[in-house]
């Protein structure tokens, strides 16, 4: 087979200009508004051992990974499919004296394997902030309103935020709602396609899960529902429901907040909460975090909280893009002039040869002796 010249692999592409220089703009607003909060940048490899990437959290699957054998070190190496594992990583081995809460930040490409169904992207710009040392109620609503701020900052509006209890059904299923293992699967598969019937048919055991199906919605109803049914069943999720009533409280009247308490696409290693964002006229989430524990070497776990942000949709749609004002030089234009218009913002187009064209070059203006002169 004949790879036509240029032709990259399924789910890769390059980002050409505007839109390159946009993805750079708001990959620094969000990190400048996360470092304002005191998160500081951390940059871990592109690729690294498979094995170090898998171990670090609950559920990170091989089968998401590119991979390749190191030809130095004959092992299997995989390219990250998520920067938190690689943070906890970090957080775990280089950091791990370092006092805790710890807060990082990162951004970079993240590769998986398979696209989602929503984008055919494997290759995705992935932005986020990781509290690492604690996994409280005050740290949720740190990492939420930290990631609605770095989204405002971006000039996002028309946020939605989805909250979940990623480990509800283990929870449930370990305590007030007995099932086996194999009914967990079975309850778990039906709740994901808010499938009551199909619940209902399983078992009475399985039917009492039925509840949960209906706390699905607008935040304050759903939550509603969610009492009434946690009431029932002896308030067992009595710290979980007061956790997302305080984690709700201080988020702004114009985002809308919803609750899908079943919810765990994506969430594969999020625990106590979880949370997903979405932005009006954006199909699928643009962001995603919660609750998590970090893997130490002496086997105990660490608590944490963070989020990651994919703003791949964002920077598609606009967001990020500035025109800078671009003005041409012609040949032999004041050196000095030239750089007191780069000191004011303007970006400078210089001429290497007679006959250049600064319109051509997209300038919207050329220096004309001292004069800035519009096209
Ligand atoms: N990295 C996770 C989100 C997350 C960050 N921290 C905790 N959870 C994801 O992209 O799905």
């Amino acid at each position: 087979m004949v790879i036509p010249p240029g032709l990259l692999p399924e789910g890769l592409s390059d980002r050409l200009p505007p839109q390159a220089e946009a993805s750079a703009r708001l990959t620094r607003r969000v990190l400048d508004t996360v470092a304002a909060h005191g998160y500081e940048r951390v940059m871990p490899p592109l690729a690294e051992f498979e094995d170090t990437l898998t171990q670090r959290l609950k559920s990170m699957r091989p089968q998401d990974l590119v991979r390749a054998v190191d030809p130095v070190s004959q092992r299997s190496l995989a390219f990250r499919p998520d920067m938190t594992a690689q943070v906890g990583r970090i957080a775990a081995t280089r950091l791990a004296a370092a006092p805790r809460p710890l807060r990082l930040s990162y951004a970079g490409p993240v590769i998986r394997q398979k696209a989602s169904q929503l984008r055919p992207e494997r290759e995705k710009l992935q932005l986020g902030a990781e509290l690492i040392g604690t996994d409280s109620t005050a740290a949720a609503v740190e990492i939420v309103n930290v990631a609605i701020e770095a989204l405002q900052a971006a000039g996002v509006t028309g946020l939605t935020i989805d909250f979940t209890l990623p480990d509800l059904i283990d929870t449930l299923a370990a305590g007030p709602l007995p099932l086996d293992a194999r009914e967990v699967e079975a309850v778990r598969t039906e709740l994901d396609a808010k499938d009551a019937g199909a619940l209902v048919a399983l078992s009475p055991a399985a039917a009492a899960y039925l509840p949960l199906i209906e706390a699905t919605g607008p935040f304050h109803a759903a939550m509603e529902r969610l009492e009434a049914f946690d009431a029932r069943i002896g308030g067992a999720l009595a710290s979980r429901i007061a956790g997302l009533r305080a984690i709700a409280k201080p988020i702004g009247w114009d985002i809308t907040l919803t609750l899908d308490p079943t919810e765990r696409h994506g969430f594969e290693f999020q625990n106590w909460f979880g949370f997903s964002i979405f932005a009006e006229g954006f199909i699928g989430e643009i962001g995603r975090g919660g609750s998590y524990a970090i893997a130490r070497a002496d086997g105990a776990d660490e608590p944490a909280m963070g989020f990651s942000l994919y703003p791949d949709p964002l920077i598609d749609a606009g967001f990020g893009g500035e025109s800078p004002r671009r003005i041409f030089l012609p040949l032999g234009s004041d050196a000095e002039r030239a750089a007191a218009l780069r000191a004011e913002g303007w970006h400078t187009v210089a001429a290497l040869a007679n006959g250049e064209d600064g319109a051509a070059q997209r300038c919207s203006h050329w220096l004309d002796g001292d004069e800035v002169r519009a096209y």
